[in-house]
């Protein structure tokens, strides 16, 4: 096995431990369907340091756990709660680290992430709130009204408008994070890719 393989097998590992980690750590609001977690944070974070397939699968692994029964979402599992009326939000989420390591990935390619640190910490919070937070909500907020049979209006006043803030935080302190530790999301990033694939003017 070659040993980008087994460091990316490592990082997936790594992050699919930290996103069950942000997914234990919830809050139910007066019995509300829809908790407040730091999930999207978690999802920032794969998205951030991996590779997009690498950011899809950390996040995929641990639905595969929850499917055969394990209580990683919100301290639920089993194939009853990833179908319920959170379902849409944790299928979505995969495909949001997927999106935020494609956007990371282009925004690091280009000289002005380095250039200047208020623009980045501004874009990085964009592609956070984009990708990791409302993209979740185009599944989440059809599959909740599904399930539940809500209107529009009630599904939105339970499973969007609730979290506006806390995951408008959550981006803020990814943005921040990013900022931070860019020469490590970039030295891991490039450590997981072939050196064939490897585009060298990827600056830190
Ligand atoms: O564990 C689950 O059952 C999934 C919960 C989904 C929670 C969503 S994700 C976007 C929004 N922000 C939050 O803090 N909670 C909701």
């Amino acid at each position: 096995m070659q040993s980008n393989n087994i460091r990316s097998l490592v990082f997936i590992a790594l992050f699919a431990a930290l996103f069950i980690i942000m997914s234990s750590l919830t809050i139910k609001l007066g019995g509300s369907l829809v908790p407040i977690t730091l999930q999207t944070l978690g999802v920032v974070l794969s998205g951030l340091f991996l590779s997009p397939r690498n950011a899809f699968l950390s996040i995929f692994v641990v639905i595969v756990l929850a499917a055969i029964g394990l209580p990683l979402f919100s301290g639920a599992g089993g194939i009853a709660h990833l179908t319920g009326a959170t379902g849409g939000f944790i299928f979505a989420f995969p495909f949001c680290a997927m999106l935020v390591s494609i956007a990371i990935g282009a925004f690091l390619r280009m000289s002005s992430s380095k250039a200047n640190k208020g623009l980045a910490v501004v874009v990085f919070f964009l592609i956070f709130e984009l990708f990791s937070s409302l993209f979740s909500y185009l599944p989440g907020i059809p599959w909740l009204m599904h399930i539940t049979e809500f209107s529009f209006q009630k599904a939105m006043a339970v499973g969007f408008f609730p979290f506006i803030i806390g995951d408008a935080l959550k981006s803020l302190v990814g943005a921040i994070l990013a900022i931070s530790l860019t020469p490590y999301i970039v030295y891991i990033r490039s450590s997981t890719v072939k050196r064939s694939n490897q585009n060298l003017t990827i600056k830190g």
